[in-house]
């Protein structure tokens, strides 16, 4: 090991938990800055960190004098890494795990910090079966937060959804690593040839089983290097965000309104499918989001997306009665995609759900009130909350009668119980997928 990465990992976890950078933005842009052959380190180290936070601060407290919420900065950050390496990595690892923390301390703070930390790790692999045991003598709620790292309030709120025999499936599954995805882009060339140009690149990939253009790469490096993602023959994207796209299913030549369009995913999957044919109208409510769409309308060849910055919550009078679709990818908690960005579990509070739940709601009024008779839209969220998702949707239809929701059994091939009914909910543990919510709704 080198304490290159180390000294990356914990400036990384500063902005992370000092900063409240999404983790996801943060290793993309650090990761540029590290040697190669520690990039696989530092992504687990750093993801394994925020993964397991609360288990690991738990284990630091229960052998430091000093509380972690007392502790100095790089000296918090650094048995933070180092804890997550001597539970989570090889054993024969310990004694570098020490010897590079210390003198990271040394170096970046004093001696006598050094000595602290020391201490702190030496005491901790003296005692890592008794800390294990006195976890296990928690009540069954602490014992679930402390050893999966999620917060009381969302563990006792899932129990009440998933049930007391499901729930370590469920908070197994959200701590798990999320597939990696790719949408192909049907104007430039098919899935089958994408398929053969990666294999002969020596990739590992397969079809998404509920997609037409979705294809899961089990070997990826540096895939946004790669020529054939610089030139437009695929984007990322994960696999229930590309269902939404599917479950849209836009006709070519239609005008189609994404209220909530940064960056841009399920815009550009609608112009791919509508041939470029139509128009788009993608906004959203941050100006400096938007560029990430116009880059990839060029990559990509898409010409038929007109981008802008506009707050959904606010009616547009010039667009009501336009609309043939509406793309409305609302804000929201995210709880289905810890998997990506698991600083999630710690952010959101409960006390968000109100506040996010209004502004959901008006931009599903609003979106409504764009379409023509007849029109369809596709309301989605990363999350599986239920006063997000079905309740949103049931509150929407009791007060608007001439809405319906409309069979998409056939866009999700048959493989979700509430298809027929007009939605699907999707969740980690038992779909492999990200927890996401998609409903279709029309006009009458
Ligand atoms: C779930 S993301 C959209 C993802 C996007 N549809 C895609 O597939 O790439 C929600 C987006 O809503 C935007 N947003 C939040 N509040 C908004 C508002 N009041 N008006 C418009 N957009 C808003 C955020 O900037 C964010 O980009």
């Amino acid at each position: 090991m080198d304490n290159n990465y180390r000294v990356a990992v914990i400036e990384s976890l500063k902005k992370i938990f000092r900063d409240k950078s999404y983790s996801n933005l943060v290793i993309n842009n650090d990761i540029k800055n590290i040697d190669v052959k520690y990039n696989s380190i530092y992504r687990k180290s750093v993801l394994g960190v925020v993964e397991n936070l609360m288990l690991i601060d738990w284990v630091i407290n229960q052998m430091s004098k000093t509380k972690t919420k007392k502790m100095e900065s790089e000296v918090l950050f650094t048995l933070r890494l180092a804890v997550y390496q001597l539970y989570f990595l090889d054993n024969s690892f310990e004694n570098i795990v020490v010897n590079e923390s210390v003198e990271h301390i040394k170096r970046n703070v004093n001696v006598r910090a050094s000595k602290f930390v020391n201490a702190v790790l030496r005491n901790i692999i003296r005692n890592k079966d008794n800390i294990i045991r006195d976890m296990n003598k928690l009540s069954h709620i602490d014992f679930l937060s402390v050893k999966y790292s999620y917060p009381k309030w969302l563990v006792s709120r899932w129990i009440g959804e998933f049930g007391k025999d499901k729930i370590e499936d469920v908070l197994v599954a959200n701590n798990s690593q999320a597939p990696f995805t790719i949408r192909v882009n049907t104007l430039k060339v098919s899935r089958g040839e994408l398929i053969r140009i990666l294999e002969r690149k020596g990739m590992i990939v397969e079809e998404c089983k509920y997609l037409d253009k979705g294809i899961i790469i089990e070997n990826p490096v540096e895939i946004d290097k790669m020529n054939e993602y610089k030139s437009g023959l695929f984007s990322i994207q994960s696999e229930s965000s590309m269902l939404a796209g599917q479950v849209l299913n836009p006709k070519e030549n239609s005008l189609v309104i994404d209220l909530c369009a940064a960056p841009g995913g399920k815009s550009l999957n609608a112009a791919e499918m509508m041939k470029n044919k139509g128009k788009i109208i993608s906004r959203d409510v941050y100006e400096n989001k938007i560029s990430l769409i116009e880059y990839d309308k060029k990559r990509l060849g898409v010409e038929n997306i007109f981008v802008e910055t506009y707050d959904a919550t606010v009616l547009d009078r010039k667009l009501i009665n336009r609309a043939d679709y509406c793309i409305v990818d609302v804000p929201c908690t995210g709880l289905g995609i810890i998997r990506r960005k698991p600083e999630i579990k710690y952010n959101k509070l409960e006390s968000d759900l109100e506040s996010i739940q209004k502004i959901q709601f008006k931009i599903l009024e609003n979106a409504s009130k764009y379409l023509k008779l007849g029109g369809e839209l596709v309301y989605s969220t990363c999350t599986v909350n239920k006063e997000e998702n079905i309740n949103m949707i049931n509150n929407f239809l009791k007060s608007n009668s001439n809405f319906i929701m409309v069979d998409i059994s056939e866009q999700t091939k048959n493989s979700f119980e509430t298809s027929q009914k007009g939605y699907v909910e999707i969740f980690p543990h038992l779909h492999r997928m990200d927890g996401f919510f998609i409903a279709k709704l029309k006009r009458l």
